[in-house]
């Protein structure tokens, strides 16, 4: 149940395979390394990749008596997950269902799944700007700490989509915590070389412009798809890596803004 959050931390992108996914993953699992109790919610209806990125494909589950009882990461019970993903029978099974079943199915998710005592909620929620996001505002007005991470990538065309997600937050009247740049150039796993392969520092211009927090930039890594999809932390996998080193520091600032209250 949302009471028993202490903090929401919605992840948005304007457009869809910006890495979304993989940032609410990896700031997941960086929150869970770091000590916090974490729960990672997929309200992605149409394309629920956590299950995959966290190597929880075979997992199920089901309802309790108090509501859905999420999936655990691990034993200690600290990074709770749920997704629709795990309520279908296959990968390649669709959802297709209209606005008002989503509507409803995000509600359930978001008021009837069993926490018990988070640190720190993280959304995964679909690209742009759709009713389901409309849904999770209007359901997060009662936590007290609830913020946005915007991702995007070097590419004008997604960056422009990001201007939308800020206009929404800001109509919505949900603080934006600050905005990613993922896939900005690319690291060489064997020498740690950053080549930009498209333009870069196209978000960090955004933020300057839209005077909101710059968060880093993540490069292409391919060791970050791969322990993506292991479900492993790339700050305990790769710790010197780049991607390390911006999931670190985004833990440490959300940390201390929650002690200052959440907000920026
Ligand atoms: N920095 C990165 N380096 C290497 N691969 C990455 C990086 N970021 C994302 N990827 C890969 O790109 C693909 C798309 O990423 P992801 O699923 O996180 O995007 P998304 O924005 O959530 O997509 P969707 O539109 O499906 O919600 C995945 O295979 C992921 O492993
Ligand atoms: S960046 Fe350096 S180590 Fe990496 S592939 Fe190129 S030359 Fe080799």
């Amino acid at each position: 149940m949302l009471e028993d959050v202490k903090r929401v931390i919605l992840v948005l992108s304007g457009k869809g395979g910006v890495g979304k996914s993989t940032v609410s993953t990896q700031l997941a699992l960086t929150l869970k390394e770091k000590g916090f109790k974490v729960g990672l919610l997929d309200v992605d209806l149409c394309g629920p990749s956590v299950p995959y990125l966290l190597n929880l494909e075979n997992q199920s589950v089901h309802q309790g008596p108090d509501g859905w009882i999420p999936v655990y990461m691990d034993k200690e019970q600290k990074l709770a997950v749920m997704s629709i993903g795990f309520l279908l029978s296959s990968r390649n099974e669709a959802v297709v269902w209209r606005g008002p079943k989503k509507t409803s199915m995000i509600k359930q998710f978001l008021e009837d799944v069993c926490w018990q005592d988070l640190d720190f909620l993280v959304i995964d929620t679909p690209p742009g700007t759709s009713d389901e996001h409309i849904t999770v505002m209007e359901n997060l007005r009662q936590v007290p700490q609830c913020s946005a991470i915007l991702v995007t990538t070097p590419q004008q065309v997604a960056i422009e989509d990001v201007r939308k997600e800020i206009t929404f937050c800001r109509k919505t009247g949900i603080s934006i915590h600050g905005i990613i740049e993922n896939m900005s150039g690319f690291e060489c796993p064997t020498c740690s070389e950053c080549t930009n392969i498209f333009s870069s520092g196209g978000g960090k211009s955004l933020a300057e412009y839209a005077k909101i927090s710059y968060l880093g930039s993540i490069p292409i890594d391919p060791r970050v798809g791969k322990l993506a999809g292991e479900g492993k932390a790339a700050v305990k996998e790769i710790p010197d890596s780049k991607t390390s080193k911006v999931f670190s520091e985004l833990v440490t600032q959300l940390t201390e803004s929650s002690r200052n209250g959440g907000m920026q």
